[in-house]
């Protein structure tokens, strides 16, 4: 459903000749609230969202909601005021203020914040989609106007055609997304971060840009570790093995994708292991933190933790950012990224606080050039923070954190973090396009 009814009567003057009075002429207008596209669409789509039948000038505000599968609600709103023909297009009109200000076409969705402290937006079944709640209010009360018009859309997390196949394969826990027949599709493994589980979302919404995405559990999911002790390289070798022998994945290489303690594994994977053609790093490390890595007879032991180093930010959150050894200083610690020919693209928030990812991807780039590799690719994002995710994921800019046993501060400003989601989004899927050798989709960079 894309569009609902509603609405009080506008009032409209007509103007009659001079010297007579004016016309006064009741006009039931129904103010409605239009997506498009309608009724659904993927989540990493843009939407366009218009109210019409409006009075003019009419000051109203917009709200959006969303609940997710733990039942957290999570909100936003802003204050607008309609144009002269009592019409609203978030393409065209800013926010006069609320959860953002300014044009933001996309902000009902980014803005959006829980009614849980330090709860991140965690797409858990990716079968089923976020249903979101928009509606238009009469003035600029976030919680008092009247209700003038409503819209409920769908985001789904699978587009039409993509497959999703859970995979129990000798150790390999995972779940494979394809596209639509007919294949050969370049294939990427997709890793999550502390406190492992099976995330599905970014390889189901990457399968609908073309990719063969396995989403790897390597810790906390079925008859894996429940901890994470020492990362055994063999794991990820016979994931990576399965993936490349897979009759729809195309040859020869594939590509990896991690996030935070998912991007160090990557960079341990294209250290180690042959067939990774390419690996896109989202804010991860380049030393081990928190456990041993292992591949057969070498072991790469943590960095040393600095708890003396561990600030108290002032809304009382630690902020763990100066808490781990350089891996310069702790030298054993540095995964050997020389050692890999896989082409490289590092996805940096300059505002993470979660640890260095600007002066660790800086030292790979150095590593990797002073051994004759490729210059990998960096691209910094200001004062977006730790969990750059795929469009339109508010910003998680503190939580928990496992490993720490604390909420910590993950850094980020909201309105550049959402900017910086968008962009690494397109950005991560030219790479892979490009390197894996696939034909290149169009996608259109809207926020
Ligand atoms: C003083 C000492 C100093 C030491 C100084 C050390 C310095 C140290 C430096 C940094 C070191 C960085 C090291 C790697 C940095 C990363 O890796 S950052 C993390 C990146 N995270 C990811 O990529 C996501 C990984 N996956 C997940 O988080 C899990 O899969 C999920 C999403 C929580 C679900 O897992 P699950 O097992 O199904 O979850 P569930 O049983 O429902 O809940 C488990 C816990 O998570 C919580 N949780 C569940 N869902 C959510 C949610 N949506 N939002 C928030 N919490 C949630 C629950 O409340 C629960 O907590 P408890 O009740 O147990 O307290």
């Amino acid at each position: 459903m894309g569009l609902q009814r509603v609405v009080p009567p506008a009032t409209t003057n007509y103007s009659r000749s001079p010297g007579h009075p004016p016309l006064t002429v009741q006009l039931e207008m129904e103010a409605t609230l239009s997506l498009e596209p309608s009724g659904r669409s993927c989540w990493d789509e843009p939407l366009s969202i218009a109210v019409r039948g409006l009075a003019p000038e009419q000051p109203v505000t917009l709200r959006s909601v969303l609940r997710d599968e733990k039942g957290t609600l999570f909100r936003a709103h802003a204050r607008y005021r309609a144009d002269n023909h009592g019409e609203l297009d978030l393409a065209r009109t800013p926010a006069l203020g609320g959860s953002f200000s300014g044009l933001e076409p996309m902000g009902l969705l980014w803005a959006m914040e829980p009614d849980r402290p330090f709860w991140r937006l965690v797409k858990r079944d990716v079968q089923t989609p976020f249903v979101v709640e928009l509606e238009v209010l009469d003035g600029h009360e976030p919680d008092g106007g009247q209700r003038l018009a409503h819209a409920v859309h769908e985001r789904h997390f699978l587009a039409p055609g993509v497959r999703r196949v859970p995979v129990r394969e000798g150790r390999v826990r995972a779940t494979l997304f394809l596209p639509p027949e007919p294949g050969p599709f370049p294939g990427i493994i997709d890793l999550f971060g502390v406190g492992g589980g099976l995330l599905e979302y970014r390889a189901s919404l990457l399968a609908g840009k073309g990719f063969a995405v396995m989403a790897l559990a390597y810790y906390n999911y079925d008859d894996l570790p429940k901890n994470m002790e020492t990362m055994h390289m063999e794991y990820f070798e016979e994931a990576v093995n399965y993936l490349r022998s897979h009759p729809e994945v195309k040859g020869p290489g594939i590509g990896l994708l991690g996030i935070s303690k998912g991007g160090e594994l990557g960079l341990a994977m294209a250290s180690f292991l042959k067939g990774i053609t390419a690996a896109v790093v989202i804010n991860g490390s380049v030393a081990a933190v928190g456990n041993t890595i292992s591949y057969k007879d070498e072991t790469i032991p943590p960095v040393t933790i600095l708890r003396n180093q561990v600030k108290m930010t002032k809304d009382g959150l630690k902020d763990v950012v100066d808490a781990l050894q350089s891996p310069l200083v702790d030298k054993k610690s540095f995964i050997p990224v020389e050692r890999s020919d896989t082409a490289f693209l590092f996805l940096v928030g300059q505002d993470d606080h979660n640890w260095k990812s600007e002066f660790y991807a800086d030292e790979i780039s150095k590593r990797l050039q002073a051994h004759g590799k490729e210059k990998p690719q960096i691209i910094c994002y200001p004062a977006a923070g730790h969990y750059i995710e795929p469009p339109y994921f508010p910003l998680c800019s503190a939580g928990m954190h496992l490993l720490v046993g604390a909420n910590i501060t993950f850094g980020g400003e909201p309105k550049p973090h959402a900017m910086a989601q968008l962009d690494a989004w397109q950005q991560l899927q030219t790479f892979f396009h490009k390197q894996l050798g696939s034909e290149c989709l169009h996608v259109s960079p809207k926020i």
